[in-house]
């Protein structure tokens, strides 16, 4: 067994007693344990903390979520905790036998994972008129889980996160299919083992793998050299320039869609919760061809001046654990890169952060988003829009060709952000939705 800190180690532990299992995902974030706290004690609040939603809802609208990516592995843990939380097991037939009232969420479902761009507030006016409807609080509530669950589910595809053994998939033939039962022994505690078996998703092309041809990464060296002469660059640019190169880039990020079909064949266990399954995301720069939505501009609606109250106000005080996360995933740092040392990151992390949300039309408006294309070359980026956009297509072939002069657990903090800043982007439009619904 590899060696794991102390922190890490009194979170599985927690983790472990919370879930009555050390879930993979856990064993994963273990590398970045500050993280992972926040992580858990949000993931935590929102599943079985107060709040409006009832718990079988709750967990029902997790599977919901991951339905819209495929993502068995957590779609078979939250049906696990929906009957552990005493829910109906006929609803785990499918979306034909559950309540009306949660099958008028799927449209917002859809919208947020795939195009959050097109949510407005005639959806949210929808759910909250008329016979079985919800109140505000419980949208929040949903929207909140809805997000999380499609993020999470860019993090299990991007990292390769195995099933678990007592899942069907799993790596061990185990014969249980169900959770241990409550008071068995702990399994030990192991130190974070990411990708140590086949993906998830084998039965995916390896579609970023065929895209082209290995390509020269430009490696670690080259990649300080650029952050440090961006750094020491003393050019402003006028408003006019910027936004021409966030649209370039916007663009750009067009031509990484992959060449492959997409998955429309549904494994045949979770096809039930997936309505409508060739909804798929599309470039916001080709929305044009149907619309006239403008770029989200976070100066007018962001996360610290709107989000972060809107939901406090609603949901309880769980904007506070959400700024927490996103904050930790936004600011975290070693000062390494690949074997180096004292290296300043901030450059290479924002042009991450930055490229996530402007593939979902959101743009900061004092970043030059020129930086992107000196800082992440094709491979990230197309990597990152995959587990993005695509996470159902990503395999552990297309984890491993990325960024080979980086570590484990630096390519799993890359996936972090991926979850934040997509998360964050989901809740920006639905919050932003909600707000003129409210006013
Ligand atoms: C994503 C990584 C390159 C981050 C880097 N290891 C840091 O400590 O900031």
């Amino acid at each position: 067994m590899g060696q794991i800190g102390r922190d890490t180690h009194m979170l599985f532990i927690d983790a472990f007693l919370q879930n009555n299992r050390l879930d993979h995902v856990t064993q994963v974030m273990g590398y970045h344990p500050t993280y992972l706290d926040i992580f858990l004690r949000t993931q935590n609040f929102i599943l079985r903390g107060d709040g409006p939603l009832p718990y079988d809802y709750r967990h029902f609208i997790a599977i919901m979520a991951a339905g819209r990516h495929q993502c068995s592995y957590l779609i078979n843990l939250q049906k696990q905790e929906f009957l552990l939380q005493g829910g109906d097991h006929t609803w785990l037939k499918g979306l034909s036998r559950i309540p009306q009232k949660l099958r008028d969420l799927y449209d917002i479902n859809k919208i947020l994972a795939h195009r959050p761009w097109l949510l407005n507030k005639s959806h949210i006016e929808k759910l909250t008129k008329g016979k079985d409807s919800w109140s505000l609080a419980e949208v929040v509530h949903a929207i909140v889980l809805l997000a999380h669950f499609h993020s999470l589910s860019s993090f299990v595809f991007g990292c390769g996160v195995n099933e678990e053994l007592d899942q069907d998939g799993g790596h061990h033939n185990g014969s249980s299919d169900s959770a241990p039962p409550l008071g068995s022994s702990p399994r030990s505690v192991p130190s974070p083992t990411p990708l140590s078996t086949g993906p998830s998703n084998r039965d995916a092309e390896p579609w970023l793998a065929s895209m082209s041809p290995v390509e020269q990464e430009v490696g670690v060296d080259m990649l300080m050299q650029r952050m440090k002469s961006l750094s020491e660059r003393a050019e402003e640019f006028s408003q006019e320039e910027k936004t021409k190169r966030f649209e370039h880039v916007e663009n750009q990020s067009v031509e990484l869609s992959p060449g492959l079909e997409p998955l429309t064949q549904l494994k045949a266990d979770i096809g039930h919760f997936v309505d409508d399954p060739t909804f798929l995301y599309q470039d916001f720069a080709r929305r044009g061809e149907v619309s006239d939505i403008p770029t989200f501009r976070v100066q007018d609606y962001s996360w610290d001046d709107h989000g972060y109250s809107l939901v406090n106000r609603l949901y309880n005080d769980v904007g506070n654990l959400l700024d927490e996360k996103f904050k930790t995933a936004y600011n975290l740092t070693y000062y390494t890169m690949g074997g180096r040392k004292d290296v300043d990151t901030s450059r290479f992390r924002r042009a991450i952060w930055n490229y996530i949300q402007c593939m979902f039309g959101i743009r900061h408006d004092d970043y030059d988003y020129g930086e992107v294309n000196q800082l992440l070359e094709r491979s990230l980026k197309a990597f990152i829009k995959s587990a993005c956009c695509y996470p159902e297509r990503v395999t552990k072939k297309d984890y491993d060709r990325v960024l080979r002069e980086f570590r484990h657990s630096e390519k799993v903090h890359v996936n972090l952000m991926v979850l934040e800043a997509r998360m964050q982007a989901e809740l920006l439009y639905a919050l932003r939705a909600i707000m003129r619904y409210m006013t």
